[in-house]
């Protein structure tokens, strides 16, 4: 029996089946048997899932309520219910599985491996902007490129930066003085800072070429991390096909056609200087800010100890290998991009522009919320401040030389503060990784399904209270050497760790301690807010839904103009 017989209602007149109805004779049995295998593909990540514990779901949506309202309602709800159910928690967002782990045991499971390094799928938001840069790509494509850019970020190659970052931190503080006795939001700074500063060092073009300011680039990154953020928590923005018709997708391409028209500008500008035979920074120091003439001699063979450049034994990475190999020549991250482009094979020129917005994008905002969480904490804590100070005025008394790195090596109790911000306040606040196998957790008798999304909460990891004692209570002496001794590396992981750890660490710490002390040599910082009226916001980096709010006043005389 032919099947225009049996569905005499599908065939045309002459008995034949049109297309349209054989496509939906056919659509409705294809529906059921994607449906039944979707649900038996499924049915060993249920059976896992099952096990582990979270907050009560309704049909369909699963927890996906619990990402309604402002930014810092979610984050601060996702935080309290992630208290109540232990170290591991499920949470469904539709038929998306999410785990949160907080264990720093089994965040070493995922961290530290070779095989779990799939960034999850809501890293695809990014692609418009970032392409398959290094945060996002995955599989022989990132080892690559990690291979090749890790290098660039080698202490060695940071301290040929020292001088520029002493440049752009003395501009840091002249524009500061029109703010002084006010009231104002330190990140706007902090952001155009730390645009400028990677455009001269990891960039090498000077900031004075461009024809547009790092803050415009900075304020299009944080609307365009605004709109990724929703994205991420608005369910129904998730399909490109309905963003695509919202305000925002429009909004998007004019932010990244303004974040793009930098990173073009600065990729040509390089090219030009490579073809002239230019090599290295084109930004000019001036000589009272060159530290060759202060260097108080840190030999290639120095042990770099504490926390800025080295890692924990347990956290070593490939940017801890050869710190002590002074001699060898490294280039910095353009410089060796352009070399490496030159015969197409390593990396070509759309790569090229991938992985510069991707070090863009990385290397200011980490660093402009880390600075800023940290001015906001010395206004706060005037009586830590009061000890950073004086460690200062014991390393430079009251001159304006600028800082060489063996100042920075000296700067003890800054690092300290540091490190102590990056714990309560982690610019990056979660990781998130797709599970392509099974692992079995070491924390309890549960195993993560293949295909689940894996929420390494960092921001609750770094207030266990069994690993911190009072852990919301700023403590610089948390990271006094005896009590790190003893403690989980993974338990303090604000640039992640294993074979993805963020590659710009050392840069991040060595510009940070420059520009801060340099900030602190000048003015004192002051907060009528206390860390209580923080709003805290986690659209992607970590920030203050209120802003960044302090007052500075003048140490002592300011540096000339
Ligand atoms: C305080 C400052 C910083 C913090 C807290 C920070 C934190 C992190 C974290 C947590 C990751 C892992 C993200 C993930 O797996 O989703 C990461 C990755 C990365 N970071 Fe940073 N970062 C900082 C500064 C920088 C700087 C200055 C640069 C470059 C100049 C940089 C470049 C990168 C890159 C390229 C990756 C991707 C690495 C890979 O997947 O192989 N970061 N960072």
């Amino acid at each position: 029996m032919s099947a225009a017989t049996a569905t005499p209602d599908l065939a045309t007149p002459t008995g034949i089946l049109s297309p349209t109805s054989i496509f939906y004779f056919l659509l409705v049995p294809a529906l059921v048997l994607w449906y039944a295998y979707w649900k038996i593909s499924r049915k060993h990540m249920l059976e896992l899932a099952e096990k582990i514990p979270g907050p009560p779901t309704v049909p369909i949506l699963g927890n996906a309520l619990e990402f309604l309202g402002t930014s810092p309602d979610i984050f601060k709800r996702v935080y309290e219910k992630s208290l109540v159910y232990g170290s591991t928690v499920k949470m469904w967002v539709g038929p998306k599985l999410m785990i949160f782990l907080t264990d720093p045991r089994d965040v070493e499971i995922i961290l530290s491996s070779h095989v779990h390094i799939d960034k999850a799928s809501e890293y695809r938001f990014f692609k418009p902007w970032l392409g398959d840069g290094l945060l996002i790509s995955t599989g022989q494509k990132w080892r690559a490129h990690r291979k090749l850019i890790a290098p660039t970020f080698h202490l060695n190659v940071l301290k040929s930066f020292i001088d520029l970052f002493n440049a752009n931190s003395r501009d840091v503080v002249n524009k500061l003085k029109k703010e002084v006795g006010k009231e104002f939001d330190c990140h706007d700074y902090m952001s155009e800072a730390t645009v400028e500063i990677l455009l001269e060092t990891a960039m090498g073009v000077s900031k004075k070429t461009q024809d547009q300011s790092g803050y415009d680039y900075a304020m299009a990154v944080m609307k365009m991390c605004d709109i990724l953020h929703l994205r991420h928590t608005k369910f129904w923005l998730r399909p490109d096909l309905i963003f695509n018709m919202t305000s925002y997708a429009k909004a998007q391409d004019k932010l990244i056609n303004t974040i793009h028209s930098l990173t073009r500008k600065v990729i040509k500008r390089k090219r030009e200087d490579f073809d002239k035979g230019i090599r290295g920074s084109t930004a000019e120091v001036p000589e009272e800010l060159k530290t060759k003439n202060y260097e108080n001699k840190v030999s290639s063979k120095t042990v770099v100890e504490g926390l800025s450049y080295g890692q924990s034994a347990g956290l070593k990475d490939d940017l801890d290998v050869d710190d002590d190999i002074g001699e060898k020549k490294r280039m910095a991250f353009l410089d060796l991009m352009i070399e490496a482009s030159q015969n197409g094979v390593v990396i070509n020129d759309e790569e090229i522009k991938e992985q510069v917005d991707t070090i863009m994008f990385e290397g200011h905002d980490t660093t402009a919320a880390g600075s800023s969480f940290f001015l906001s904490m010395m206004g706060i804590h005037q009586d830590i401040q009061d000890k950073v100070i004086q460690e200062l005025d014991e390393i430079f008394g009251d001159s304006d030389r600028p800082a060489t790195f063996a100042d920075t090596l000296e700067m003890k109790y800054l690092e300290r503060c540091l490190m102590e911000t990056l714990r309560m306040y982690p610019p990056v606040p979660i990781i998130a990784r797709q599970l392509r196998q099974d692992v079995k957790l070491v924390s309890g008798d549960y195993t993560l399904p293949a295909g689940a999304t894996i929420i390494i909460g960092t921001v609750k990891i770094h207030r266990l209270p069994e690993i911190y004692p009072n852990p919301d209570k700023f403590d610089p002496d948390n990271f006094l050497p005896e009590r790190t001794a003893n403690r989980h590396y993974y338990a303090f992981i604000p640039f992640s760790a294993g074979p993805r750890s963020c590659v710009g660490r050392k840069y991040a710490m060595l510009k940070l301690k420059i520009l801060l002390s340099t900030i602190l040599r000048n003015y004192r910082a002051q907060s009528d807010l206390l860390e209580k009226d923080f709003k805290l916001q986690a659209d992607i980096i970590l920030k203050r839904a209120e802003g960044f709010k302090i007052r500075l006043e003048p140490r002592k005389r300011l540096v000339k103009a």
